[in-house]
């Protein structure tokens, strides 16, 4: 093979400075060896000028990585070596140094060393030293008696300097025995960091005070009052619990104040947590007590919560103490008047048409002609009457009452949408009138490349200037039942004697089409559409404050049974504000995100960000959505 002179003389030269590289004593073992050999390899290569080789071997000869490189080889050597101190006393040579320098002719490197050698910072330093030298940090123990019986317990001395925080470790008497022993160890408390005291332990002694026939509140007591060093004497566990189990994380259904709950085994080292927190729970040794931690707290050390099994326990008793009543949806705000003023007088100021509602809702945007489904009048009326409908798919009513039965801890894991995947469907959530169609419609008109509604269905009649897909798909009844009988609505209801719902097909169709369907749905809804194939990202539109509500919506419009527009009063932005706090507390735990919807341009850049952040971002989903390939790391 014909070489470039280049070429030939490289190795030549590099080979010379590769023989001075190494410096270590052992060159076959250590790293900068093993970087000569391979920049023999490279000298090869250099010459037929291979893109990248150039680059790579600039690189590896460069003064900055070989010094690294033989900082790591010496760090290496070390590592294997025990150090041993060259001499315990370092203070007192320093100081005898120091005497000996005084009595010197000085110089200027003499005023220097005695200055490094008096400064309080290395005194410090020599000062640890020698605490570590002469091993002072170990306890002192008291000796070993002579005679030691055979029988005697073989016990375990631990000692502990307690600081600010707590020990992290509860402890409880033994029902047949009246031993203390440890009953827990907290994970990352500091009980757990010592690696010294395991669930099971007997306590023998605390501070040199006996514990027999002590309550476990007397032994917390003596624990309280120490301060420092405290002393424990174990008789240790046959066999120390090994916490085999893989950390889990769950999302809270419900809220949980140790405070308020008198069987805590010790309350103050209960986990308070609200619906929707994350927790990573690292022990489940206990059947009814779990060790766990908020995911926004996880340098702190674990706290006890309720286990799955325990919750469901509390649930069910709590369910057959209660006295029977039909379960109660929510109702909205003008759903809640409209019941109660069913035949209200019409307001002359206001416009009256149901028909001319239809036709003025038909086009939207600003003079662009463009069609956007599913915010039609009689739709969003439905909706709000969707709890009085006569129709209920079986399922409907079993997850509207889950929030009261179900599973109290929600397995999550996090989940980062492919590029190829779907877009997750983006449900937005809030009391009527707050403005969710208002930013829909926004949000849609944003970019209608981007976003889509569904198409909803519905069993009245199509009218002449609508089109079959558009509006609505028009179905008959029986059609229309079967898609609610067989799980495929997401919601429907009846209003003025016809059907109306969106169905899972119609947000596929959207989805399916590369878009994200964005829309609006009742909280009993989200249960339903919660599930793989669509994998909801709720959001909750939530109203201001009252002040700022009857500044911000003075001119705002809201739609009624009776009235096509027609002010906001006071009264209704009342019971805006108490339905969004019932939706909280109810559902609150389905929320992914919460939206103050107070200016409404903020509002919206609010939701633009938070809808690319769930198709673009990772985030908690339940375990059930993601098959294990596709888990975020
Ligand atoms: N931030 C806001 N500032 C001022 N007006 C607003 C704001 N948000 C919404 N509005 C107005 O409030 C009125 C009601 O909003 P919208 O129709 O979106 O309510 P909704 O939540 O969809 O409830 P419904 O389905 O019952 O109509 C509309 O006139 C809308 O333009």
């Amino acid at each position: 093979m014909i070489q470039s002179d280049k070429g030939s003389d490289l190795p030549d030269e590099k080979d010379k400075k590769d023989e001075k590289l190494s410096t270590r004593t052992n060159p076959e073992n250590g790293i900068s060896h093993l970087l000569r050999l391979v920049l023999q390899e490279l000298n090869l290569f250099y010459s037929r000028d291979v893109n990248g080789v150039c680059l790579l071997y600039d690189l590896l000869h460069s003064p900055w990585l070989q010094a690294l490189l033989k900082v790591y080889d010496s760090l290496q050597e070390f590592k294997e070596k025990k150090l041993v101190p060259a001499t315990p006393h370092a203070q007192a040579l320093s100081c005898e140094v120091v005497k000996i320098l005084r009595e010197t002719p000085k110089s200027p490197e003499i005023q220097e060393l005695r200055q490094i050698l008096q400064a309080p910072h290395f005194k410090a330093l020599l000062s640890a030293h020698d605490t570590v030298a002469q091993k002072d940090f170990e306890p002192l123990l008291p000796p070993l008696p002579d005679n030691i019986p055979e029988s005697e317990e073989a016990m375990r001395i631990v000692c502990l300097v307690k600081n600010q925080q707590p020990l992290g470790a509860t402890i409880k008497r033994h029902e047949m025995t009246g031993d203390i022993l440890v009953a827990r160890v907290i994970h990352g408390g500091l009980a757990e960091r010592s690696g010294l005291l395991y669930a099971g332990d007997k306590l023998v002694e605390v501070n040199g005070v006996s514990v027999e026939g002590l309550d476990p509140e007397q032994v917390i007591h003596i624990l309280a009052m120490s301060r420092g060093t405290i002393m424990f004497k174990v008789v240790p566990v046959s066999d120390p619990p090994v916490n085999s189990q893989k950390t889990v994380y769950v999302r809270a259904m419900i809220e949980y104040w140790p405070q308020e709950d008198p069987t805590i085994p010790c309350m103050d080292a209960g986990l308070p947590f609200q619906k929707g927190d994350i927790l990573q729970i690292v022990d489940q040794n206990d059947a009814l007590w779990w060790q766990a931690r908020k995911i926004s707290d996880l340098g702190t050390c674990a706290g006890l919560i309720p286990s799955n099994q325990l919750l469901k326990r509390k649930q069910r008793e709590f369910w057959w103490s209660q006295p029977y009543q039909p379960y109660k949806h929510l109702r909205s705000t003008i759903s809640i008047s409209m019941e109660e003023d069913d035949d209200m007088k019409i307001d002359e100021k206001c416009v009256e048409a149901e028909e001319l509602s239809e036709d003025k809702e038909e086009f939207v945007g600003y003079g662009q002609k463009f069609y956007i489904a599913g915010f039609r009048r009689s739709m969003r009326l439905c909706r709000r009457r969707a709890h009085r409908s006569q129709l209920r798919a079986p399922e409907c009513g079993a997850s509207s009452c889950a929030g009261a039965v179900g599973a109290p801890y929600e397995e999550v894991v996090r989940y980062q949408r492919r590029p190829t995947d779907k877009h997750r469907l983006i449900v937005l959530v809030g009391p009527s009138g707050v403005g969710v169609n208002e930013l829909r419609r926004q949000l849609i008109e944003l970019n209608p490349d981007r976003f889509q509604s569904a198409v909803p269905h519905t069993t009245r009649s199509k009218k002449s200037y609508e089109m079959d897909g558009r509006e609505y798909h028009y179905v008959s009844k029986e059609t229309f039942e079967s898609l609610v009988y067989s799980h495929r609505m997401l919601e429907y209801g009846e209003y003025k004697g016809h059907l109306y719902g969106t169905s899972v097909d119609a947000v596929q169709a959207v989805l399916d089409d590369g878009k994200i369907c964005v829309m609006d749905l009742e909280p009993q809804g989200i249960q339903v559409a919660r599930t793989q194939e669509l994998k909801p990202y709720v959001i909750f539109i939530k109203p201001s404050n009252m002040s700022c509500m009857k500044r911000s919506r003075k001119n705002a419009k809201i739609i009624t049974d009776y009235f096509v527009d027609m002010k906001f009063k006071d009264e209704d932005l009342q019971e805006m504000e108490d339905l969004a706090q019932k939706m909280e507390t109810q559902f609150g735990q389905f929320f992914d995100h919460v939206i103050v919807n107070d200016n409404l341009q903020e509002a919206r850049a609010q939701l633009l960000s938070a809808v690319q952040k769930a198709q673009e971002e990772s985030q908690w989903v339940p375990a059930t959505w993601v098959s294990s390939d596709t888990k975020s790391r």
